[in-house]
């Protein structure tokens, strides 16, 4: 390990990166570990070569939510597109009865408010991460998850603007007395805030490859609306990649929620795993630029100290 310190992660916590990484038993463990980088806090290095083209791991989230655009088109569990035919267009839909199951909790508890008027604030404002504040509350008043279960990711420290402007729970008052967030005492602004500034630099959008001409069309239309991906979700291993403009890992997601970590190019065992969180063709003051208002930090990879 020449490039990175190993990070002493409370026993509790390393049980729930492994448990949320899926790392199957019977597979051996993936190729890294996670340490201190010297410019950017915690990473993820390789633990031996890595080929180009590997896939380094998979994960599922911890918390997804479809966008307002797709609500109606993709599982509601696992974000995979369904077919439109036969569709309810105003139907929550499950691609199997396994995604039912897994959603059962969660979603009795999210069928007891009436959303609409919540989706309907998201979409005027263009909100996309309240979805999954809603979805990860329903989780906790399930007993899914407990309230912390997000606590190890990094927060980012929001100004009074950030949180105002979208304020679920302001939202979620004018709901009247079904309100599911004062139903538990735990689940406070103060949790609120915890969570959604996690969150924010944190969720990852869910993007499937290009498709057929259909495909083609409605996300063009999406995008007149602002949001064409499937969804959003938060995991916690990729969560601790950090970014760089010249990356040598790419996430990619093919038909579900569940994201793939392939190496972009051979990895050197102690090097760390980086992904872009940005569009790279950008120009260096338009990266600084976004990665600075977007996830409030100022980059400092290779590529960026260079000024390429
Ligand atoms: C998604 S987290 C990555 C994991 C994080 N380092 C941790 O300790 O949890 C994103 C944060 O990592 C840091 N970071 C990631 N990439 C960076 C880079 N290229 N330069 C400087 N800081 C970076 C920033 O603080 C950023 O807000």
């Amino acid at each position: 390990m020449s490039h990175c310190r190993r990070l002493g992660l409370g026993f509790q916590k390393l049980q729930t990166l492994s448990f949320l990484s899926s790392f199957s038993a019977s597979k051996s463990p993936p190729p890294i570990v996670v340490g201190i980088s010297h410019s950017a806090g915690r990473g993820v290095f390789a633990t031996r070569r890595i080929d180009a083209g590997e896939l380094i791991h998979t994960a599922e989230p911890i918390v997804s939510h479809p966008s307002l655009y797709s609500l109606y088109d993709v599982c509601y569990c696992c974000l995979r597109k369904l077919s439109k035919q036969n569709a309810n267009s105003n139907a929550l839909r499950f691609c199997s009865k396994q995604c039912e199951n897994q959603s059962n909790n969660f979603f009795e508890v999210e069928k007891k408010a009436d959303w609409s008027r919540f989706h309907k604030y998201c979409r005027i404002q263009g909100l996309k991460y309240p979805l999954l504040v809603k979805r990860l509350a329903s989780k906790v008043i399930s007993g899914v998850f407990s309230p912390g279960v997000l606590d190890i990711l990094q927060p980012e420290m929001l100004s009074v603007e950030k949180i105002s402007l979208v304020s679920i729970l302001r939202v979620l008052n004018s709901l009247g007395k079904r309100l599911l967030f004062y139903d538990l005492l735990v689940l406070t602004e103060e949790w609120y805030t915890g969570v959604l500034s996690r969150i924010r630099i944190n969720s990852f959008r869910v993007e499937y490859p290009g498709g057929s001409y259909d495909d083609l069309i409605s996300s063009a239309a999406a995008s007149v609306e602002g949001e064409a991906a499937a969804g959003n979700a938060v995991y916690m291993l990729p969560s601790l990649y950090n970014h760089d403009c010249d990356p040598n890992v790419n996430i990619i997601w093919v038909e579900n929620v569940d994201a793939k970590l392939k190496a972009l190019r051979e990895i050197q065992a102690g090097e760390e795993l980086r992904i872009c969180y940005i569009d790279a063709s950008m120009d260096y003051e338009a990266r600084q630029t976004v990665l600075l208002e977007g996830f409030g930090f100022r980059c400092k990879c290779l590529r960026c100290m260079s000024k390429d």
